[in-house]
């Protein structure tokens, strides 16, 4: 599989402090990553380095084979953005709107068949104005993929919104990404967004790489003990243990088929991160 993007020692600073400090990065075509980290980690200087909006210290930068410090206007139509600020075009309505960036690309998609995509049909004739946030954010990323972009840059698309209103982004995300194969490169503070779409991601802070791995996988997720907690003669009990299959055997045993207030947890995602970012817990 070839890469969308490889990134190899890149270094960023900025009067004086280092924002970026030795990242290598590789996501594969058609992948969809994740990048995680606390505020100031990085993100937004490492995303923006490789969108080609900022110029970079030291270091080797691929996105789409070519580096986007010099990127040609060819390989600027292969790539979509969906930024933290969205767009004004609030007086025109949703339809003008897409129908306006499209006039941008060689090759765009029908802003129809993009507002359908982004589940906006019945607000095509309305003014981006009179939306909702999440609304606004949809015509946002209908903005972002009007011109069927191969890798899709996504700066925290769900801040603010309703559990709803998320749950129904990422369906859209999945969407996109399972038509086109297009690769997405997520930046999100929100940890069950990561677990939920990304094939991989890659935990930063300081402005370096603190590990890359499936969701599954991070920080040895996959084989982290479990945390056992049940109730025995009214008083909590909790065991960490490698097996608990075979502790909630042996507490059957002993207690009886039903365990008073049993539950078996493993590491959440969040947990891990925490623990990989040295947050205290
Ligand atoms: N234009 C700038 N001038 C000076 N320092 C900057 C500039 N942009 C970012 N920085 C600094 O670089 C570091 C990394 O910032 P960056 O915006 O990349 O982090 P981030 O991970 O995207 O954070 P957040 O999650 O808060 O968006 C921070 O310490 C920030 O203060």
């Amino acid at each position: 599989m070839t890469d969308a993007v490889r990134v190899r020692g890149l270094r960023k600073h900025y009067q004086g402090s280092t924002a970026v400090d030795g990242v290598d990065l590789d996501i594969a075509e058609g992948e969809i990553f994740a990048l995680l980290g606390p505020n100031g980690a990085g993100k937004t200087t490492t995303v923006e380095i490789l969108e080609g909006f900022r110029k970079r210290d030291a270091g080797e930068v691929r996105v789409l084979g070519e580096d986007p410090q010099r990127a040609s206007r060819r390989w600027r139509y292969g790539i979509g953005l969906v930024l933290q600020s969205a767009s004004d075009m609030a007086d025109m309505t949703v339809a003008e709107t897409v129908r306006h960036f499209a006039r941008y690309y060689p090759d765009p998609r029908p802003a129809d068949e993009v507002i359908d995509l982004v589940g906006l049909t019945a607000k095509a004739g309305a003014k981006v104005r009179t939306l909702s946030g999440g609304q606004r954010r949809r015509v946002d990323v209908a903005i972002g993929v009007i011109g069927r972009p191969r890798l899709l840059f996504l700066d925290e698309p769900t801040t603010g919104f309703d559990p709803e209103a998320r749950r129904q982004f990422w369906a859209l995300i999945r969407l996109l990404s399972a038509q086109d194969a297009t690769t997405i490169l997520l930046t999100t503070h929100y940890l069950d967004e990561a677990e939920t779409l990304a094939d991989r991601v890659g935990v930063i802070a300081a402005g370096r790489i603190l590990a890359v791995d499936t969701p599954a996988e991070l920080g040895g997720r996959a084989t982290a003990e479990a945390e056992v907690s049940w109730i025995e003669d009214g008083t909590p009990r909790t065991l960490r243990t490698a097996e608990p299959t075979a502790a909630v055997r042996e507490l059957a045993d002993r207690l009886g088929p039903e365990i008073p207030h049993l539950a078996v947890r493993r590491p959440s995602l969040e947990d891990i991160y925490l623990d990989l970012i040295g947050s205290p817990q």
